[in-house]
């Protein structure tokens, strides 16, 4: 599809063509970061026209011949104005194996399957029963963990509490308020932030239009106001009621209670390639402005859509939605590269909805028409809210209904709202996505009918804890469809297996500058360095220090597994700080609760695993604390990211060990600094051993094991069995154990600890 705007900037014809902005059928001359500047000069209209200059660049790429290092290629000037999509090839790697399971899948269907269309529940309820084994509640690990068959659905209870809970409240703080005092937590002084940035999004703010984005929650209530939402809440309501199982699937924080930790493949990974656009025009002399000038009108987007966004309160795309959407609607696939915070979540959900609306519509009695377009999510909250904003969008096309599948509800109750509620768009997590291909009936079915496939966080998605599942759901697609794939860090690795997924001839969109960081300069970076033993009251007088200097504080806390995340949550806690915990340990309906209210709120600590890490939008966050060796440089961006959202300020600490601080190699291109070392009062010492003592032997327990198991799985501390067993009775005495606890053989045997001196077995 040929995209025409403002036809007179036709005129201009910069050139010679190097990268182009997708707006335009023009190409833009820009070689390197050096020539911004002269381009200003050299093509004042930018000043007119902002948004058709762009600081991104596009280009697609090709994986080279097989072994080789992938190799970048521009396509032909006649290719981009055909919008020419190129055949492509084996989508998946071992094609024989994946068609074996589709077939094997399909037959299964009708033997194998959870529930028949015709079947009451109680039959399904009867069936399921008779057939599972004990402990196969888990929903997505179905698989993972033992193959289809044993797969089980617990009888599902009656809620009447299923509600979609949006907030409503809105806060009296302007998000764009004056900048923050000129102080830090510790001690660094803010930078301005850009009044252009403040303005524009005050004014969004001012509207009233949009409230903060919510989670599902059984106990919140549609509030009076959000009366025209209900409607289009309609099929997410009581999708996230009661969970299965409160330790399953599919955003697993690395702690699987045994301390047995599955390597992530693309964890530790390395800096920042070449890849990054050399080409890249500007918008403009500021590195982190993320909004562009482009108006959604100015896009070819149905004015159902942009009534929609309207309502949203978006007026201009942000950079991210510029660069992207024009290439998507044109029918590319494309890997996008944003920082966080920047709107990717409308990059990819507005284009998803206009290939909906152009597809034909349903019968108004067809209950289970084609999935048109399938999002894939890696945590439950991020699917959650992605599904809430696809609403948000799509609130003037009444006949797309939108579906969330995702670990830690009852599939039985996924499946009959499947079955009830008719849906084009489905947000998924992978595991129990997996699972209705499976087990529910007619799935497999309707997911033929895909013409566009999401993955948000691609490179999580990609990394080995999905990677199998998401093969899987690939293989369950159709190939004529058009992949998009998201994410804040791209790293090499995923470049080079995103064919998994990406047609060959798909566009690489990086919309952070070269030379630029991938965080905001926005956000204050700093790391303390303390041995384990100061660690718990280093963490107590920072976060004290910080809600001091902030009495409007929201701080995250992010530590390295859920069990050790319990057991700080219940320090803190202890300590009469006002906290939260969400971590892979905790009931579902417990976790979308304190996310929903994290969201609201101020004045509180979350303390939470990695499955907070990536995507979710908690606004005003003034502080992310992290904890311990972050699991890869890209986790630490994206966790560092739930601060300085949509151009706001934040700050970032990073607390390590000085055995730890060789993490800090890994991110040295960011502006990390190192933080003046907060003193430790005597005072402070004992309040904290004394909070310590209160805490559950059980927590510390699980605590120590889960810490073993993740520096056991960190190849750096885990290669040394000997140094990492001396290193995690150094942590347990930081929790005032001097014996440290005692650990299964069976799990010591898996973790490849054995015999080691130092531990002790049960
Ligand atoms: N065009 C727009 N104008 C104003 N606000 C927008 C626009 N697009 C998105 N937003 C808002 O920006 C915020 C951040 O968006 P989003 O969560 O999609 O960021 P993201 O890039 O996906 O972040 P992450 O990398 O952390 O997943 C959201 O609150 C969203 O409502």
């Amino acid at each position: 599809m040929s995209i025409k705007f403002l036809p007179p900037l036709r005129l201009l014809n910069p050139s010679p063509p190097v990268t182009r902005f997708p707006l335009m059928n023009v190409g833009l001359s820009i070689n390197t970061r050096r020539s911004v500047p002269i381009f200003s000069r050299v093509f004042p209209f930018k000043l007119k026209y902002p948004g058709f200059s762009s600081r991104f660049s596009t280009r697609s790429f090709r994986p080279g011949p097989t072994g080789s290092r992938p190799e970048f290629t521009r396509r032909t000037g006649a290719e981009r104005e055909r919008g020419e999509v190129r055949t492509s090839k084996s989508l998946v790697e071992d094609e024989a194996e994946l068609s074996d399971w589709v077939s094997d899948l399909r037959t299964n269907s009708f033997r194998g399957r959870v529930t028949s269309e015709d079947e009451s529940d109680s039959d399904m309820g009867r069936r399921n029963r008779s057939k599972r084994g004990p402990g196969r509640d888990r929903d997505s690990g179905s698989n993972r963990r033992g193959g289809r068959e044993g797969f089980s659905v617990k009888r599902r209870r009656e809620s009447d509490s299923d509600e979609f809970g949006e907030p409503t409240r809105r806060r009296t703080v302007s998000t764009f308020g004056p900048p923050r005092k000129n102080r830090g937590t510790l001690g660094l002084q803010n930078e301005k932030r850009g009044q252009g940035e403040r303005d524009l999004w005050l004014k969004r703010d001012d509207k009233g239009v949009k409230g903060e984005r919510g989670f599902i929650d059984d106990d919140d209530e549609l509030d009076d106001g959000e009366d025209e939402r209900k409607g289009l809440m309609r099929n997410l309501g009581g999708l996230v009621t009661e969970e299965e199982s409160d330790d399953d699937d599919d955003d697993e924080d690395g702690d699987n209670g045994n301390g047995i930790f599955e390597k992530n493949a693309l964890s530790s990974t390395g800096l920042k390639k070449e890849f990054d656009m050399k080409d890249r025009p500007s918008l403009s002399s500021s590195s982190d402005s993320f909004m562009s000038e482009t108006r959604f009108d100015q896009c070819s987007i149905s004015p159902l859509s942009l009534k929609g966004i309207k309502d949203a309160g978006y007026e201009k795309m942000t950079v991210v939605q510029a660069a992207t959407l024009p290439v998507i609607v044109k029918g590319k696939d494309v890997l996008a590269k944003a920082k966080t915070g920047t709107g990717k979540t409308v990059a990819f959900l507005l284009p998803s909805i206009e290939v909906v609306v152009k597809s034909p519509p349903i019968d108004r009695d067809q209950k289970r028409p084609p999935i048109i377009a399938l999002v894939i999510c890696p945590t439950r909250e991020l699917a959650t809210q992605a599904a809430t904003e696809a609403n948000t969008l799509l609130k003037y096309h009444p006949s797309i209904g939108v579906q969330v599948v995702i670990g830690g509800v009852r599939i039985a109750l996924e499946q009959r709202n499947l079955q009830a509620n008719p849906c084009q768009i489905l947000v998924a997590t992978p595991g129990r996505l997996k699972d209705h291909i499976e087990n529910t009936a007619g799935f497999a079915t309707r997911l033929m009918g895909v013409k566009v496939l999401v993955l948000d966080e691609a490179d999580r998605l990609l990394d080995m804890g999905f990677r199998k599942d998401i093969e899987k759901i690939i293989s369950a697609i159709p190939k004529q469809r058009q992949t998009l794939m998201f994410s804040a860090t791209v790293p090499e690795e995923v470049r080079q297996i995103c064919h998994v997924a990406l047609k060959r001839d798909h566009e690489f969109i990086n919309t952070v500058e070269e030379g630029t960081e991938d965080t905001h300069s926005k956000v204050r970076q700093m790391h303390v360095i303390a041995p384990l033993d100061k660690q718990f009251p280093l963490l107590y007088v920072i976060l004290k220090d910080h809600i001091a200097d902030d009495p409007d504080y929201k701080a995250i806390v992010f530590c390295t597994t859920a069990r050790v995340t319990g057991l700080v949550a219940g320090l803190l806690g202890e300590l009469n700080l006002n906290i939260r915990e969400i971590h892979s340990r905790k009931a579902q309906t417990y976790r979308t609760r304190v996310s929903n209210e994290f969201r609201k709120s101020r004045g509180l600590i979350l303390v939470t695993s990695d499955v907070s890490a990536r995507g979710v939008d908690y606004p005003d966050v003034t502080l992310v604390m992290q904890v311990g060796l972050p699991a890869s440089r890209e986790q630490y961006i994206h966790r560092l990211g739930r601060t300085g959202r949509k151009g706001k300020e934040g700050e970032g600490i990073l607390l390590l060990a000085p055995w730890e601080e060789f993490f800090l190699s890994t991110v040295k291109d960011l502006p990390l600094t190192k933080a003046p070392m907060p003193s430790i009062d005597p005072d402070t010492k004992k309040k904290v051993e004394r909070a310590l003592s209160q805490l559950d032997m059980n927590s510390k327990q699980a605590a120590y094991q889960a810490w073993l198991g993740y520096y056991n799985s960190q190849k750096k501390v885990g290669n040394d069995k000997y140094r990492l067993v001396e290193l995690a009775n150094e942590f347990s005495r930081s929790m005032g154990l001097d014996t440290p606890p005692a650990i299964p053989k069976l799990v010591l045997g898996k973790m490849g600890l054995r015999n080691i001196p130092g531990l002790r077995t049960k």
